[in-house]
């Protein structure tokens, strides 16, 4: 199973900690294409632009995007690359969880919340159910 998972970079690197988590849940079910988001060396400058460059980043992700069965999204820390991820894989007809945590005082962008459907799901949760959430998730999955 190929996993995209999203989570903020530019956006701020407050919830590292809680990508972190859920990428090694995540990389027991499958291989995580976006691993490096959950890097706790990764600042919120990004990946090395002036290596790589941001075009390389986007087509590189857009490509990932374009081959993952499933996407996962950390998105309480609100994030444009993020958002634009999550358009895209709407567009790309993609499977998609998205967590958010309403302990962090935010509310979640109706563009996101608003956006549910048989294909779209938002998960409220709290950081120690980060786990189950994920094995509640898989296990559906597994039937549909
Ligand atoms: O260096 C990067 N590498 C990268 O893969 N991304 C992708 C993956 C993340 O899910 C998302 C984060 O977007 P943002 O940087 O706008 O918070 O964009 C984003 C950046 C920097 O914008």
């Amino acid at each position: 199973m190929r996993i995209y998972f999203c989570g903020s970079i530019r956006g701020g690197r407050q919830d590292v900690s809680v990508y972190q988590r859920l990428v090694r849940k995540l990389q027991t079910y499958g291989t995580v294409l976006t691993e490096h988001v959950s890097d706790g060396q990764l600042s919120d400058t990004g990946e090395d632009a002036s290596l790589k460059g941001d075009k390389f980043i986007h087509d590189r992700d857009v490509d990932w995007l374009s081959s993952t069965d499933v996407v996962v999204a950390e998105v309480t820390q609100p994030s444009l690359g993020v958002g634009y991820e999550l358009g895209r894989a709407v567009a790309m007809k993609k499977r998609i969880l998205c967590l958010f945590r309403p302990s962090s005082g935010r509310t979640l962008s109706a563009m996101i919340r608003g956006a549910q459907d048989e294909l779209f799901l938002v998960r409220d949760y709290e950081e120690d159910e980060a786990e189950n959430v994920l094995e509640e998730f898989f296990k559906n999955l597994q039937r549909t």
